[in-house]
C-alpha cells in the first residue's frame, strides 16, 4: 500500500527533511505518524501524494513505483488517495453537496451517480440532510466531516490525514478518529499525521515517529 525503502528528501535550498526512511504500511492498516515540528511529517505525506519527489531511495504507493510515474499520470494516482487537512480546504462559496461532489465531477460521473454517492458519503459522516447548507453555516467539527466526506466519496483505498483534529476539542477529535476507524474496518488503509499524543495513546494503532527526518525504531516497524 505504502512502501518506503531508504527514502531521503533534501529540498532545493539544501534543507534535509527525510533521512533514510524505510517503512511499510500494509493494505488495510491504520497508523499514526508523529514527531516534533519540522520532523518531516508533511514531507512524508507530500512524497506519498507526489507533491514532492524523493531525493534518494524508492517508494511504492498503491502498487505504483513512484520513480516510474510521469507527471501526467499523477492526477490518476491521486484519485486513489483521499486527503484530509486540518483546515479542510472547503470551497466556502459552494454548498456542502458541491464540495463533496467535486472529486466525482472531476472523474466524470453521471449526475444520478453523483447524487447517490454524495448522499452515501454524507450519511457515513453523520451529515445526511445538510447537502444544501453552506459550509459557513456548520460548526468546525461538521466542516471537518464535510472534508472527510469529500475525501472518501470516490472510495479510495488509502486515506491520508494531516492534523485532522488540530482545531477540534478532545470529544470531537475522538469522534473523528472513530470515523476513520469505520473506514478502516471497511478495508481502507489510513495514515494520520498528528501532534496529539493524548489521542494516539487512547488508540491501539501503530505509531510511526519521526525525529529530525529519521524514523525511530524503523527496524521493528518494517514488515
Ligand atoms: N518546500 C520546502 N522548502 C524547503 N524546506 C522545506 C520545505 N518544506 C519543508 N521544509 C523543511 O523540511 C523540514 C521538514 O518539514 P515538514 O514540513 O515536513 O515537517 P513537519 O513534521 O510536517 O512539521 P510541522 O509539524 O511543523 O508541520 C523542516 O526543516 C522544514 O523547514
Amino acid at each position: 500500500m505504502i512502501r518506503f525503502e531508504q527514502v531521503s528528501k533534501v529540498y532545493s535550498g539544501g534543507q534535509k527533511a527525510l533521512n533514510d526512511v524505510s517503512v511499510h504500511l500494509q493494505k488495510g492498516e491504520m497508523a499514526f505518524l508523529t514527531g516534533h515540528s519540522g520532523a518531516g511529517k508533511s514531507t512524508l505525506l507530500k512524497l506519498i501524494t507526489v507533491i514532492e519527489r524523493a531525493s534518494a531511495g524508492r517508494l511504492w504507493i498503491n502498487g505504483h513505483d513512484i520513480a516510474q510515474v510521469k507527471p501526467k499520470q499523477i492526477p490518476y494516482l491521486r484519485r486513489d488517495i483521499g486527503m484530509i487537512f486540518q483546515n479542510h480546504h472547503l470551497l466556502m462559496d459552494k454548498t456542502v453537496f458541491d464540495n463533496v461532489a467535486l472529486p466525482l465531477v472531476i472523474e466524470g460521473f453521471s449526475h444520478g451517480e453523483i447524487r447517490k454517492r454524495v448522499a452515501g458519503a454524507l450519511d457515513m459522516v453523520g451529515l445526511y440532510g445538510k447537502e444544501k447548507h453552506a459550509p459557513i453555516m456548520l460548526s468546525g467539527g461538521e466542516q471537518q466531516r464535510v472534508g472527510i466526506a469529500r475525501a472518501i466519496v470516490n472510495k479510495p483505498p488509502l486515506l491520508l490525514a494531516d492534523e485532522p483534529t488540530g482545531n477540534l476539542d478532545p470529544k470531537l477529535s475522538m469522534d473523528i478518529l472513530r470515523l476513520f476507524e469505520t473506514f478502516n474496518d471497511a478495508g481502507t488503509s489510513v495514515l494520520i499525521a498528528t501532534h496529539d499524543l493524548g489521542l494516539i495513546a487512547r488508540m491501539k494503532y501503530r505509531t510511526l515517529t519521526l525525529k529530525q527526518g529519521r524514523l525511530l525504531g524503523a527496524q521493528e516497524l518494517q514488515l
